[in-house]
């Protein structure tokens, strides 16, 4: 990497789910260091771990044994509030399904985050949710409400909420999942337009080997193991 200042690290990470009197070992010591800028990709069968892995990256949920640290801060060591405020600073998500929320236009919904922050006037995150509804083509849309708009324009709402803080890193869990194969290329280019103009680190889990592969780096989480593939 050119840039090489590490923005998420974790190591040795574990993850246990109880079954009642079973253990299932879901994640068995993974190791993965992401740097400024970078676009990686986790594939995996459907219940390999990939959400339980995104969710501990996330610090919204705890492993069993292991850390994760963002911009070099233990999320061990964080309480809830400190964690959704590390989150609300340095990490942006799009999941496969939107969750827009539905009183709110798109508009709105973008400069969300940015209302969330003390110091951020009201208008300048409208100002901010403005310019990116339209970098991700949406200027003709943002006073529409999430039901007045297409599946794609909402993942594209989803996708400008996401970006709007300026984060140091993205999760996307399937962002293309819900979408039919038409609207799914389109948003499959529009993340990977994004990915390669931003400065933010992005990682993405997806079934979508086409897209996994148009990241700089795609893993394969397998009986508990990340390996580059
Ligand atoms: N809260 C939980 N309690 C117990 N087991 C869980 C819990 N969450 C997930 N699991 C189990 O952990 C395993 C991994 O689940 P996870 O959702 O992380 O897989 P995934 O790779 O994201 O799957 P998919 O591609 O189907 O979304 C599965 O066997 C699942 O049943």
């Amino acid at each position: 990497m050119s840039d090489q200042v590490v923005v998420l690290e974790c190591s040795e990470l574990e993850k246990v789910y109880q079954e009642g009197p079973q253990a299932v070992r879901v994640l068995k010591g993974i190791n993965l260091t992401l740097y400024a800028g970078e676009r990686i990709s986790i594939i995996g069968s459907s219940g390999s771990g990939k959400s339980t892995l995104l969710n501990l990256l996330a610090g919204l949920d705890s492993p069993t044994r292991g850390q994760v640290s963002i911009q070099r801060q233990s999320l061990n060591q964080l309480s809830d509030n400190a964690k959704s405020e590390l989150r609300n600073r340095c990490m942006g998500f799009v999941y496969q399904f939107h969750h827009l929320l539905p009183e709110f236009s798109a508009l709105e919904n973008v400069a969300m985050p940015l209302l969330l922050r003390k110091g951020c006037t009201v208008a300048e995150a409208r100002e901010r949710a403005q310019s990116l509804l339209e970098r991700v083509g949406l200027a003709q849309r943002v006073a529409h409400k999430p039901a007045e708009l297409s599946g794609g324009e909402r993942q594209r709402v989803a996708i400008a909420r996401a970006l709007v803080t300026e984060p140091a890193v993205v999760l996307l869990d399937e962002p293309t999942g819900n979408l039919d194969q038409h609207t799914a290329q389109q948003i499959h280019s529009l993340i990977q337009e994004l990915s390669q103009q931003l400065k933010t680190a992005f990682i993405m889990v997806t079934h979508d080997l086409e897209l996994a592969r148009s990241m700089d780096k795609t893993y394969q989480l397998n009986d508990g193991a990340l390996e580059v593939i």
